[in-house]
């Protein structure tokens, strides 16, 4: 028996908790057929938190989350609260537990399954190979900088303001290069050059570091250009390096090479080993409640930290291996299935993939 890891768990809102439900699963399964020993710890965040505790992001959840080894999140946000103050928001929280943790490197890898290819919107030939990972800077850029409401010559205003320092794009470039150079060796890096400052700053940072990486191919991709040539050459692209706001919008734009954002894991690092793994969907208020989710991309963000956090490939490995098998052999949740009749429920794509996890 292996030495006991803290885990903690957060499960949020909406589809959230059923998504997490599975992981939990997954966690205990692999548990037992690996010989790993993990302490989970519920913590509240996120809409419930504002219900129960009036803040979305309680003190006790952010000691919880530090005092762990790794956490693992389902989903936050709602309808409920979309019309609250910034402070009494989910998403709030979200950006301050990633803050607070450091998690500056969020990781968000989008491989299309052979099987899947029929799920995804795009043509198969063009799907053919994809294998793709994005790396998105998470504790920067316009998320962060200043906010404010002012009354301006035509009336009421609102700015955003999107600020970058060299140390936060260095550090971010710097893991996206050693990410590429252990996989194909190519890296996209992605800006508004054109327009943008902070796209400058960032585009001389990546230059600046280039010649550290001989073996890495660098391309400088236009944000408006690599949303078109994502979906007209996906396989092209290796490792996706890119500021806040651009990531989020081009993972989720991944996430349809895959067939359904119910598809895609993400990995929020710092400098060590410490990570929060979350799918990198939302809280779906449309289906929830419904138990028809998809678990995967929950279980592969598991799968992730298996790997990332603990470094026990063996287990996350089983857990890609399994979520493999299940969708070879046709299973599928109503996101990713062409015959919605034969749809299968969350829990039941759960227990399939433990199942698979068993009898390996
Ligand atoms: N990390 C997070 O907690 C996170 C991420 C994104 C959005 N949000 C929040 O979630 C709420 C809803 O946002 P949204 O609707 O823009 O995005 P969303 O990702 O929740 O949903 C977008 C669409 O994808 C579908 N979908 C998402 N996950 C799915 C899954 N696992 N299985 C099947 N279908 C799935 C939904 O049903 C919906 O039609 C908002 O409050 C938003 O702020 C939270
Ligand atoms: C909910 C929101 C704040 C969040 C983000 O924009 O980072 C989400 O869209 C994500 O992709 O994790
Ligand atoms: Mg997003």
């Amino acid at each position: 028996m292996s030495e006991v890891k803290k885990i903690a768990v957060i499960a949020g809102d909406g589809i959230g908790p059923e998504v997490v439900a599975e992981a939990e699963k997954v966690l205990k399964a692999t548990e037992e057929v690996f010989g790993y020993a993990f302490k989970t710890e519920h913590a509240l965040f996120g809409g419930i938190a504002i219900d129960e505790r009036g803040t979305p992001l309680p003190e006790d959840t952010l000691e919880i989350c530090r005092s762990a080894d790794a956490v693992l999140l389902g989903a936050v946000g709602g309808p409920k609260w979309d019309n609250n103050s910034k402070e009494l928001r989910p998403e709030t929280g979200l950006l301050g537990i990633r803050k607070a943790l450091g998690l500056f490197s969020n990781l968000r890898p989008a491989v299309v399954f052979d099987c899947l290819k029929d799920a995804s919107t795009l043509k198969p030939e063009v799907l053919e190979g994809t294998d793709l990972m994005v790396v998105r800077e998470l504790t920067g850029g316009i998320y962060f900088g200043d906010k404010l409401r002012r009354q301006g010559e035509h009336g009421e205003e609102a700015v955003d303001t999107c600020v970058y320092n060299v140390m936060e794009v260095e550090r971010i470039v710097r893991q996206a290069f050693e990410i590429a150079g252990k996989r194909r060796n190519k890296l996209a890096s992605v800006d508004k050059a054109n327009v943008l400052e902070t796209s400058r700053l960032w585009r001389e940072v990546v230059n600046k570091i280039a010649p550290e990486y001989p073996e890495v191919e660098v391309e400088h991709v236009l944000v408006d250009n690599c949303a078109m040539q994502l979906l007209r050459r996906p396989a092209s692209f290796d490792v996706i390096v890119t500021e806040n706001m651009f990531g989020d919008i081009l993972s989720d734009e991944a996430a349809m090479l895959t067939g359904s954002i119910g598809m895609l894991a993400s990995a929020s690092m710092g400098d060590g080993n410490y990570g929060l793994y979350e799918p990198v969907h939302g809280s779906a208020p449309d289906i929830a409640g419904q138990g028809i989710a998809n678990p995967i991309a929950t279980i592969l963000s598991l799968a992730l930290m298996y790997r990332l956090t603990f470094g026990y490939e063996d287990a996350a490995a089983a857990i890609e291996a399994a979520v493999a098998e299940v969708l070879d052999a046709g299973h599928r949740t109503s996101d990713i299935a062409v015959d919605k009749s034969k749809a299968i429920s969350t829990s039941e794509m759960g227990d399939l993939i433990v199942a698979a996890i068993r009898k390996a």
